[in-house]
């Protein structure tokens, strides 16, 4: 739908660290007009200020207002979610489950109310969880709301490869698929530098097979690696520049093929679940899941990882019977 000013509106339900973020990539991209929400009064006021006020110097054109009100997101084209609490050193991702996932119902209520047409990436963590958990409370088709985290993941891999072979990180294309936690399974079957598979470039490069052992662990950890050394916080930049590229595959119906917490019901022989697979987004949100060989290795290693998601949604049915 359009704005007042003839562009899309982009929601932000949650103005923190990525919500800020994405406001501002959002606004020099001109993806459209921006609503930052928060319960935090004020906040999102002060930021939608701040960054209209980097339109002049940036020499954007987008509107850009904060709200608490649910109201103010009527009719938005593009809804992303990140909302609740992030982790601090010593927590897993799954510690957030009870406290987050009181927060998805609360939004999906509000985009149930009021943007029931609109394309939602949830960003919150526990990732897969709550990315299904929010489908649930905002009763949106399945294939309008998606999560984000493999683009991250499969970016953060790309950079240790990238530093570990001293090649533009513009070569490599890493892929990650599964759940959002230690266990997520980075491909490197998948995984080349400009078309070169990563496990004969590593032969040419002298690399062994350990190094890239290590540097699979690393993405694995990825995130947990950020927050130990922010102390108070998570990652944020990376996490926007990911879902915006998502959003923008969708604003552009670029069938993209992105890794993205989709919901898959018989392929992968998953049934019914949110979780990180080879994802087509295009105008009609996420259009099909892409269903590649795995080795019995990385099958098994996926299914280590799906198993951990299932985990989580019977936690989430247990927490609010609405779910069950
Ligand atoms: N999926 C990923 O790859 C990924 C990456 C990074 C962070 N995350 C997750 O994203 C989330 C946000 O991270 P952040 O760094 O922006 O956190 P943040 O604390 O900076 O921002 C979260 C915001 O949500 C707001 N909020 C809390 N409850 C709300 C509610 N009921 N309605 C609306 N707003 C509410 C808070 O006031 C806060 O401003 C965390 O759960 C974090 O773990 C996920
Ligand atoms: O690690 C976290 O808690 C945040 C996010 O999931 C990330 O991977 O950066």
């Amino acid at each position: 739908m359009a704005t007042s000013t003839g562009r899309k509106k982009i929601a932000l339900i949650g103005s923190g660290m990525i919500g800020g973020t994405l406001a501002h990539l959002a606004a020099k991209k001109e993806m459209g007009d921006i609503v930052l929400f928060d319960i935090a009064e004020g906040m999102p006021q002060g930021k939608a200020l701040d960054l209209s006020q980097c339109g002049p110097v940036e020499g954007f054109d987008a509107k850009i207002t904060g709200s608490n009100d649910y109201a103010d997101i009527a009719g938005a084209d593009v809804v992303i979610v990140t909302a609740g609490v992030p982790r601090k050193p010593g927590m897993s991702r799954d510690d957030l489950l009870g406290i987050n996932l009181k927060v998805m119902k609360s939004v999906g209520e509000g985009i149930k109310n009021n943007c029931p047409d609109a394309f939602v990436i949830c960003i919150t963590n526990p990732l897969d969880a709550m990315v299904w958990a929010l489908r649930e409370f905002s009763g949106l088709p399945h294939n309008k709301v998606v999560g984000m985290a493999g683009v991250l993941d499969s970016a953060r891999f790309a950079t240790f490869l990238a530093w570990e072979f001293d090649c533009s990180v513009k070569d490599v294309n890493a892929f990650v698929l599964g759940g959002h936690g230690d266990t997520m399974v980075p491909v490197t079957s998948y995984t080349t530098i400009n078309g070169i598979p990563v496990n004969d470039f590593a032969k040419i490069k002298g690399v062994s097979e350990s190094r890239i052992d290590e540097i699979v662990d690393r993405t694995r950890k990825g995130g947990g690696e950020i927050v130990g050394l922010l102390g108070n916080g998570s990652a944020y930049y990376a996490p926007a520049t990911s879902a915006i590229a998502m959003a923008e595959a969708y604003l552009g119906d670029q069938k993209r093929i992105l890794p993205c917490a989709s919901y898959v019901d018989g392929k992968y022989g998953l049934d019914g679940l949110y979780v990180g697979v080879p994802t087509v987004i295009g105008a009609d949100g996420t259009e099909d899941v892409i269903e590649i060989e795995l080795s019995d290795e990385e099958k098994s290693n996926l299914k280590v990882s799906t198993d951990a998601v299932e985990e989580l949604l019977e936690a989430c049915k247990g927490l609010d019977s609405s779910l069950a």
